[in-house]
């Protein structure tokens, strides 16, 4: 066996934290080498995030089209291009790709393509895309593998070829129609921009809710958004077995409430969550253990069960958000600098890019209920923020949970530009700052951020 090359940290995934970590350790001087095996820089802007909002934005573009005579704009004929709809989006990951080449080139860190799995505590093999293998070891390994669509054991699933979000921001064709599996994040970004483009769409969810886990105020908003934009609702659905190819005819049997029924479509899209990509990886062989949903098990700080080796991102079971992996990268950086970061109680701020968005932050009323944990309740339709009305986007409302001390406990916004709204409410949560430090600001005028002053100038007293 060869010796294996010596670096100072390698990188198993260049996933957000993982291209963080592997372009600040580089860029002070260590010998760094950064394994992946798709597409450099991992999900969000190969085929997650940035593609998956690039494509939401071209379907928003299709409804102002639809809506045209709404703003006085008389249009002709148009149609939606699919094939240039997939161009752009692919323009924007190619200048991405650009971005990310030359962040490795600037800040020294080795890039490498192929798959990374461990052969010992210290050790790591690459099986290189190119062919052959490479050993490598470093003292400090780093894993940000992520995560992937999770395709259920359902009889006839895997066979019916379904699309995953990886395929449905692909297509160049409009499918007649598309049945989507799963109601939340990604079935509800997706399901909505395809429908805009011209598809009939159908979402089907074992829960009985959309957004299941939202307050049910919000997700009955969303169910209601999506009934106005002609999007069929199965909920409470238990999928029994599937047959047929997507892409030609799929057919769902389902055990609904009302007893079994069989649903038709051309396209299945899978959306029913992530599975992490921890398999085949020789974790074991290092001393890596994994959770029983296989998540890597790390610690406050992302160490994992093996000195030396830490995880970040999906893999490691952090909350599936890229700005989360990117927090992880920030605690595993300062404390290998000397600080004491835990990713304990952190904030979650999350957006879901249906049209308009759903952003919250903290605490929901029905998880402030189940802890018994007081609050009053701001809410104010966007119809009242007046910047919607110059928009003709008044759909939604914004809400606060507000403690007995007039700290914000939570925040939730359903309405247009909702996930611009977050940031000045988590820097009064982050600060321990009351409600009234927004309700006093001077906010311009029409602005959507001007909601916040309304919002927490209606809080009741105590
Ligand atoms: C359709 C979609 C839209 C999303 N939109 C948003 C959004 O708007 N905002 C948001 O915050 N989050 C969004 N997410 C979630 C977000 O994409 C993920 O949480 C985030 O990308 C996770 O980053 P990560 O650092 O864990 O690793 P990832 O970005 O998943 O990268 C891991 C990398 O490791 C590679 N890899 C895996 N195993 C190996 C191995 N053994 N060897 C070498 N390489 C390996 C993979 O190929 C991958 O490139 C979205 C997810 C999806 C699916
Ligand atoms: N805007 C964003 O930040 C964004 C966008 C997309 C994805 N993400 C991240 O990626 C993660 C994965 O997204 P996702 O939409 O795949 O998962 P999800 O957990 O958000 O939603 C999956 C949905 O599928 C349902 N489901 C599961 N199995 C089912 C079945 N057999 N039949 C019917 N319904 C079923 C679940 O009840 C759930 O409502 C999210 O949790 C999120 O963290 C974030």
């Amino acid at each position: 066996m060869s010796t294996p090359e010596q670096y100072d940290a390698i990188v198993i995934g260049s996933g957000e934290a993982g291209k963080f970590i592997a372009w600040h350790l580089a860029s002070q001087g260590s010998r760094v080498i950064a394994i992946e095996k798709d597409a450099m820089g991992g999900a969000c802007p190969n085929v997650a995030c940035l593609p998956s909002k690039n494509i939401v934005h071209s379907a928003k573009v299709a409804s102002y089209f639809q809506r045209g005579s709404e703003f006085g704009i008389v249009h002709g004929d148009w149609r939606v291009d699919m094939d240039a709809v997939r161009a752009r989006k692919r323009k924007m990951v190619d200048g991405l790709h650009e971005v990310h080449q030359n962040n490795f080139k600037k800040n020294g860190a080795e890039f490498v393509m192929g798959f990374g799995s461990l052969t010992g505590p210290k050790t790591v093999q690459v099986d290189l895309n190119a062919g052959g293998t490479r050993a490598l070891t470093a003292d400090k390994i780093f894993i940000d593998t992520g995560s992937r669509a999770t395709l259920d054991p359902i009889p006839g699933l895997r066979e019916s070829r379904p699309l995953t979000h990886i395929e449905a921001l692909e297509l160049d064709i409009l499918p007649d129609h598309l049945l989507v599996l799963g109601g939340g994040y990604v079935g509800l970004e997706l399901a909505q921009a395809i429908r805009r483009f011209g598809s009939r769409v159908t979402v089907i969810e074992r829960n009985p809710t959309l957004a299941h886990r939202e307050d049910p105020d919000v997700s009955e908003a969303i169910q209601q958004l999506f009934h106005d934009e002609g999007i069929d609702i199965i909920t409470s659905a238990t999928i029994s077995s599937i047959e047929g190819i997507s892409g030609a005819n799929v057919k769902l049997h389902l055990t609904l409430p009302t007893g079994s029924s069989i649903l038709e479509g051309t396209h299945l899209l899978v959306a029913t969550g992530r599975t992490p990509n921890t398999q085949n990886m020789g974790l074991e062989l290092a001393g890596v253990q994994t959770t029983p949903s296989g998540h890597i098990q790390v610690n406050d700080r992302l160490e994992t069960t093996a000195p030396g080796i830490w995880a970040m991102g999906d893999c490691a079971g952090s909350p599936h958000f890229t700005h989360i992996s990117f927090d992880d990268f920030r605690t595993v950086r300062d404390n290998l600098a000397g600080a004491n970061r835990s990713t304990t109680n952190r904030q979650v701020p999350s957006c879901t890019f249906t049209d308009p968005e759903l952003a919250h932050v903290g605490l929901s009323e029905t998880e402030a209920r189940q802890q018994g944990i007081a609050y009053r309740l701001t809410r104010l339709p966007m119809l009242a923020v007046l910047r919607t009305r110059t928009l003709s986007e008044t759909r939604g409302f914004l809400k606060a949970l507000i403690a007995p001390d007039d700290r914000i406990l939570g925040f939730t916004a359903f309405g247009t530009g909702a996930g611009e709204l977050l940031p000045a409410v988590q820097l009064a949560m982050a600060n321990n700052l009351p409600y009234t430090a927004i309700r006093n600001l001077i906010i311009s005028h029409p602005t959507l951020a001007e909601g916040l002053v309304s919002l927490f100038s209606a809080v009741p007293p105590n």
